[in-house]
């Protein structure tokens, strides 16, 4: 069963690699990270399976929807981490050489679903570190710009079912991101964004008496 068409465009197997050579980040993509058929699979599981909430949050004194459905696992007060996602997080962990401990899940169910433009939340360690990002399901347009620098081109990339794109270190520090709403009829996507919430020396510190 092929869900997303889109990817019959590559060949069959083939990892295409882009690497955006950002100034001061990086910023690296491999499309069909997963080959099609495992990306089916995980985008069923992860949408029938995952306790999706839709959080609100205080926008101009009104209390909001966030427009998609989100779930947390792992970190200090995650969800417990579930077989599927442990194997998409060895995967992931043993293509980018480093570990995660938390992992967030955002459902866009259809067009009308969107992240506004951010930079990901500063970690329990006051520094920010590589976040790993996959995608299953529909493609949709991530976008980037530099948080100052009007010289520097914004990106719009698209990231396609079964891509994996990695987030240097200091891309929080420098750019931000932002999924826009589509009118185009579109079909739901899943992004999972692995991240490293606290540094071993945090977990150290904390299992001191
Ligand atoms: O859906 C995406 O590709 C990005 C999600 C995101 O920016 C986030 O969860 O912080
Ligand atoms: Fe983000």
């Amino acid at each position: 069963m092929n869900l997303f068409e889109e990817t019959a465009l590559f060949d069959e197997g083939k990892r295409r690699f882009t690497d955006f050579q950002l100034p001061g980040a990086e910023l690296k993509l491999w499309e069909q990270f997963f080959p099609r058929s495992t990306a089916d699979h995980y985008f069923q599981i992860l949408k029938d399976s995952t306790p999706w909430r839709q959080r609100t949050r205080k926008m101009y004194d009104k209390m909001l929807p966030d427009p998609r459905l989100t779930a947390w696992f792992g970190g200090g007060d995650g969800l417990p981490w579930t077989a599927p996602l442990l194997e998409i997080k060895a995967l992931v962990e043993a293509h980018c050489k480093c570990s995660f401990d938390g992992v967030l899940l955002n459902y866009y169910r259809d067009g009308n679903d969107s992240v506004s433009w951010h930079s990901d939340t500063l970690p329990a360690d006051g520094r920010h570190h590589t976040i790993a990002s996959v995608t299953f399901g529909a493609t949709r347009l991530f976008k980037v710009r530099h948080k100052t620098r009007k010289d520097v081109n914004q990106l719009q990339i698209p990231l396609t079912h079964g891509s994996l794109l990695l987030m240097g270190d200091t891309m929080q520090d420098h750019y931000e991101h932002h999924v826009p709403k589509t009118k185009q009829e579109t079909a739901g996507r899943i992004n999972l964004t692995f991240r490293i919430l606290a540094s071993p020396k945090v977990y150290a510190n904390l299992s001191q008496p």
